[in-house]
């Protein structure tokens, strides 16, 4: 039986580096689902549309069939529409349009499809993370993680990824969790769901920590 690891958590917890690391250590698969709503952001934006307008981000629904989501955890592929986008969708420009295209219902229905499918086949386990996965995308996952750290503490991780103004980054950061958290609530744990808050931990100490959960978890079977 494939095991399924879910981790959501506000923007700049790690959830991507930590769960990318976590999949690694126990050569698992990996599912970076916001990958699949940049990538459609990227699309609106390259169309010369704006993810404001809900019929224009409908519009580029067509594109989901044309969406290649790698699941390695050694190295991340993203394409739509016949475009390598891998680079593309984590520009401060696409992180700034995302939120647009998240709140809209026929959008989240049509990718986690798609996500279910790619959990449903990964072999030997899979580690899928994203903002709703622990609640709407896997429930049932056997091991599901709420990953948080101090809004002060994400802010200046981002700041040391992307650089330049900090307190720009920081508005950006918590404008883009006001936004989506009124679409999927990310920011408290769901029944069932263990948080991890790795304000005081290092990164090799937060994958540690869940490494541990999936390890008990198997245990306990
Ligand atoms: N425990 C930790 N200690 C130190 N740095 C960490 C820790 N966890 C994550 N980081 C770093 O924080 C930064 C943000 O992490 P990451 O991009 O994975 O967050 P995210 O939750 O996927 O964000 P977003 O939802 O905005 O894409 C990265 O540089 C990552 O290496
Ligand atoms: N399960 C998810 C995943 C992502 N989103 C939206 O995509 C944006 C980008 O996600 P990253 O993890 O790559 O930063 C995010 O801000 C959400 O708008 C989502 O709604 N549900």
């Amino acid at each position: 039986m494939s095991t399924v690891v879910a981790i959501d958590g506000p923007a700049g917890s790690g959830k991507s580096s930590v769960a990318r690391a976590v999949a690694r250590a126990l050569g698992f698969r990996f599912l970076d689902t916001g990958a699949a709503y940049r990538a459609l952001a990227w699309l609106v934006g390259e169309r010369g549309g704006s993810t404001d307008d809900e019929a224009t981000v409908v519009g580029a629904l067509d594109a989901l069939a044309t969406l290649e989501l790698s699941v390695d955890a050694s190295g991340e592929r993203v394409a739509i529409a016949g475009h390598d986008v891998t680079r593309a969708i984590r520009t401060e420009a696409v992180s700034g349009a995302v939120s647009g295209v998240a709140r809209v219902a026929a959008v989240r229905e049509a990718v986690n499809v798609r996500f279910r499918e790619l959990i449903r086949d990964a072999e030997p386990g899979i580690v899928a993370e994203g903002r709703d996965i622990t609640t709407v995308v896997a429930p049932d996952a056997d091991v599901r993680v709420l990953l948080t750290a101090s809004e002060e503490v994400r802010i200046r991780r981002r700041f040391g990824d992307v650089g330049g103004d900090e307190v720009a980054v920081g508005a950006r950061l918590s404008a883009r969790d006001a936004a989506d958290s009124k679409v999927v609530d990310f920011l408290s744990a769901a029944a069932g769901v263990t948080v991890v808050d790795s304000t005081d931990l290092t990164f090799d100490e937060t994958v540690e920590a869940i490494v541990r959960l999936v390890t008990e978890a198997r245990d306990h079977d």
